[in-house]
């Protein structure tokens, strides 16, 4: 049956669907020559009435930033028109006729330096040109790069901001803000995972693309170095010149300031090189960007997580997936980041680097299968999230993580709901979720840092972090709650196969309250404590059950707060 929307679009056929909703091909019966078109339909996370009209206005900004970025560049899709229908929002965009860089490697397979080195020097002066707009476009990969027919340019497709509109909340101080970050796992730095892009996320994605161009090579596949963190993938691209490997190396550093501040400087670079590489070419990669030991300066996660390689990311990480932000209202900027320091490089890499296959941050909800998400019952277990597993109740086990979600309908077992992370809200500076992910923002305040002693005067205690952390998830503010959790806790895929999708599905859809019974501190030292909790969980299917969890516990200095890394 045909299939007309808004009065006016036929749809030719659906091109993709993603968590948002479908994009469809269609042509405008209302141009004279019926012009072909992509209708890009978006669907706001939640169905409430009051947020609606707040994702309606984000929508509205949104869309008139792409009409200018339209504007401004042939090689970005010009917006057409944008309309609403039934609760959904529709973007409807020039129709690109090309190959998306993926389809270009799987059915030519490897891309030569040359051809790399042209896609990068004409894709840098658009990126620039976004940046100059003060725009993150937050989901460069090469699913979201077209090879266009007709001239054979590169266009930029998918601009994350206005999926991004889709997440509106209204957060605790009643301001909309965005409950999701948008990204793709592997292709997306830590600090956009975090909620914090700043323009050199842009050059990571575009270096993390590269690479694939490259080595064909998904970023899950490669490996990353214990120590340092760094992204492991010379060895497979080793007829490269040393100047495109440097640039690369500097588009993805871990930490912001260690990458090219502007497209300008990458293009540069590039076209003028040589540039001095993060990690000199062809040496082993062991030497970390900066001295592992060097004084972190605030960090914003844990660095003392057990390093991964080589994990074997599902297909779907390359899924774009909604995130939750970090809790921070500071606008996203490099200053912010500067404060992760060393500490955060390790775990950073981990996620930036590829561990993020398999356990980034992700997100949720653009699961492709529309699907609900399976969420595991919280537990410092985790549960399955095997398809098997998704009517299985939760066990507790060393290896499950708290508040995996997994879709339980079971009766959970006095072991199941466990729970998980945790952290403490209340001395942490809170840092505000941006308002406008489109638009990046200006410096924000400089934290001061406290001294030691006030650190240690102003401290929570670990038990306190633990309860509070279930008194925020009881207040019903899953998005703090969720960044208590350190990210490489957030990230694991296991725990979390959506992200934040699945934490607010456990906890939002399936959790009524749960009580602290008990708190009793295990281990503390100035960097980590250990706390065993007996949680009691009232279900909202009226089921109750209890669980004993061990939390463990990152004092997070820049912060000020504590951070769950774990839990059994
Ligand atoms: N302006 C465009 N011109 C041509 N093809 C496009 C355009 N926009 C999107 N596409 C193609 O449509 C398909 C689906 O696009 P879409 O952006 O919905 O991707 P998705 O990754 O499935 O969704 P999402 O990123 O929202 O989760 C992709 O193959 C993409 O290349």
């Amino acid at each position: 049956m045909e299939t007309l929307l808004n009065d006016r679009y036929r749809v030719i056929r659906t091109l993709g669907s993603g968590g948002f909703g479908e994009t469809f091909l269609a042509e405008d019966t209302q141009m004279p020559s019926n012009r072909r078109c992509v209708i890009k339909q978006l669907r706001p996370i939640q169905n409430n009435p009051q947020i609606y009209q707040l994702v309606q206005e984000r929508f509205q900004r949104e869309a008139a930033i792409l009409e200018d970025l339209g504007g401004t560049s042939n090689q970005i899709p010009t917006l057409f028109a944008y309309f609403q229908s039934n609760g959904q929002f529709y973007l409807v965009q020039e129709w690109i006729e090309g190959d998306t860089l993926t389809a270009k490697v799987q059915e030519q397979g490897l891309l030569s330096e040359s051809a790399v080195r042209e896609i990068l020097i004409n894709l840098l002066p658009v990126l620039e040109q976004v940046h100059n707009q003060r725009i993150v476009h937050r989901d460069i990969k090469p699913d979201n790069i077209i090879l266009r027919h007709r001239d054979h340019k590169a266009v930029l497709i998918d601009f994350g901001a206005v999926r991004e509109s889709m997440g509106t909340v209204v957060n605790s101080q009643g301001l909309p803000t965005s409950s999701i970050v948008i990204g793709t796992p592997g292709y997306m730095p830590s600090e956009q995972a975090a909620g914090r892009p700043v323009y050199s996320s842009d050059l990571y994605s575009l270096g993390m693309t590269a690479i694939y161009l490259l080595t064909g090579k998904q970023p899950q596949e490669l490996e990353t170095d214990s120590r340092s963190g760094e992204i492991i993938w010379h060895r497979h691209a080793l007829s490269i010149s040393p100047t495109l490997a440097g640039v690369i190396d500097r588009a993805i550093a871990y930490h912001p300031r260690d990458r090219f501040a502007t497209a300008r400087e990458m293009l540069d670079a590039l076209q003028f090189g040589p540039v001095a590489p993060t990690v000199p070419y062809n040496q082993p990669p062991v030497a970390p960007t900066v001295p592992y030991n060097q004084p972190p300066v605030a960090p914003t996660v844990p660095y003392n997580q057990p390093p991964v390689v080589n994990v074997q990311p599902p297909a779907t990480l390359q899924n774009t997936v909604a995130v939750s932000p970090g809790s921070s209202n500071q606008p996203t900027h490099q200053n912010t980041a500067h404060k992760s320091g060393q500490k955060g490089i390790l775990l950073g890499s981990l996620i930036a680097g590829g561990l993020i296959g398999s356990s980034i941050v992700i997100g949720f909800a653009l699961n492709k299968s529309n699907q609900p998400i399976a969420e595991s019952t919280p537990s410092s277990t985790e549960l399955s999230t095997n398809s098997n597993d998704k009517n299985v109740p939760p066990s507790i086990s060393s290896q499950q993580p708290i508040d995996s979600p997994v879709a339980q309908q079971t009766t959970p077992s006095v072991q199941e709901p466990v729970d998980s992370p945790v952290v403490q809200q209340t001395t942490s500076p809170v840092q505000q979720p941006v308002d406008s992910p489109v638009v990046q923002q200006t410096t924000p305040p400089v934290q001061q840092q406290p001294t030691s002693t006030q650190q240690q005067i102003n401290r929570p205690s670990p038990e306190e972090a633990v309860e509070d952390y279930y008194q925020t998830i009881n207040n019903g503010e899953y998005k703090e709650a969720w960044n208590l959790l350190s990210p490489s806790y957030q990230n694991n895929q296991r725990l979390h196969p959506k992200g934040y999708l699945s934490y607010i599905d456990w906890w939002g859809g399936q959790v009524e309250n749960v009580d602290v019974e008990q708190v009793s501190l295990i281990e503390n030292n100035s960097e980590t404590a250990t706390v065993n909790a007996q949680l009691r969980y009232l279900l909202k299917n009226g089921k109750q059950s209890s669980s004993s969890v061990s939390f463990f516990l990152l004092w997070d200095e820049g912060n000020s707060r504590w951070v769950i890394t774990g839990a059994k």
